[in-house]
């Protein structure tokens, strides 16, 4: 089986992960990794939106792969993939099981969560890129500067601990940053969970949709390749994948919307809360239901337009593409 991936050591790790899983179960498959240099990471300062947004950069040219037959399957982060474009002939064939989905908060030398607390984030800098995670952190640190930090998990945490100014679009610069928000699955995948200072609680701040989820999709009529792929999927991750993304699906969201989701199962009911938020946080709409864990979609669909019946549509248009 060929799996393609793009090559950051987060991606090859997860890749791993999915190889390992596969032979454990099927012992006769030889799996093949096959290493994609995609357009958002070979160009680290332009504007992704250049490039079809992060989701079209990081997963249009695999996907063509698939579609073409030099593929069997790709490597996706599902938190990565958009919830707003379809993919005739494409499925998810497995998610593995879900990693802890919190984002994680990673300090330079010398500064802690508690100075940043006491002072409302004053006089500090927060590098992310993403808008819901810049939303919350302004909800919770009311003054914080926010900076715009790109990059690879590994080399985030670099350019931190250096003191590295970041690079924009327009040719200037912004930095260096105190800290980072970052996913505490992307860390642990990249041997970096020991630089956590804090875990943010769901409360303080909602994961992204598919946060902490590894996702395996393939053609929907490549009958083997499925098969396979079923043998390594996790029923729950893949519950909450389809009522997670449903949500985005209702809200017309893409991986970079200010749009939080995370559900969670207990026993046959699931649970699901889903935010949007305005990126100067000062507009917040939450909603949380419970509905039948098998049941899904539905469940998402219910979330997703009560968040609209809130006005969650005019928070989303008036946000930043990416
Ligand atoms: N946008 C990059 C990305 N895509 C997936 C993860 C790791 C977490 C996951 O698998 O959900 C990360 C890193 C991060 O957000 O810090």
């Amino acid at each position: 089986m060929r799996i393609g991936t793009r090559k950051s050591t987060m991606a090859l790790a997860q890749t791993e992960e999915i190889a390992r899983r596969l032979t454990a179960m099927a012992s006769d498959l030889d799996v093949e990794i096959v290493k994609f240099e995609t357009v958002g990471d070979t160009d680290q300062t332009s504007k992704l939106l250049m490039h079809g947004g992060k989701g079209g950069a990081f997963v249009a040219e695999i996907r063509a792969a698939i579609r073409a037959g030099r593929l069997h399957a790709a490597m996706h982060s599902l938190k990565d993939m958009p919830g707003n474009e379809d993919t005739p002939g494409l499925v998810i064939g497995a998610t593995l099981s879900r990693d802890r989905p919190t984002d994680a908060l990673v300090l330079r030398e010398g500064v802690s969560l508690e100075d940043i607390r006491r002072s409302r984030g004053k006089g500090f800098k927060i590098g992310t890129n993403a808008v819901r995670r810049a939303a919350y952190a302004r909800r919770l640190f009311p003054e914080i500067e926010i900076v715009h930090f790109r990059g690879a998990a590994d080399t985030r945490v670099r350019k931190l601990d250096n003191r590295e100014m970041q690079r924009l679009p327009d040719g200037g610069e912004v930095g260096p940053a105190d800290a980072l928000i970052m996913a505490r699955s992307g860390l642990e995948r990249v041997g970096l969970s020991e630089r956590i200072a804090h875990d943010f609680t769901p409360q303080e701040m909602l994961p992204a949709v598919g946060q902490g989820i590894v996702a395996v999709e393939c053609a929907a009529s490549d009958w083997q390749t499925r098969r396979y792929l079923a043998l390594i999927d996790d029923a729950a991750a893949h519950l909450s994948c389809d009522a997670e993304r449903e949500v985005l699906w209702v809200l017309n969201g893409h991986c970079n919307s200010p749009i939080a989701g995370f559900s969670s199962i207990d026993g046959v009911q699931m649970s699901l809360t889903a935010s949007v938020l305005d990126e100067a946080g000062g507009q917040f709409i939450e909603v949380t239901r419970q509905g039948p864990a098998d049941r899904p979609r539905e469940l998402g669909r219910a979330v997703g337009l009560e968040l609209l019946a809130k006005g969650a549509a005019d928070i989303i248009e008036r946000s930043r593409p990416v």
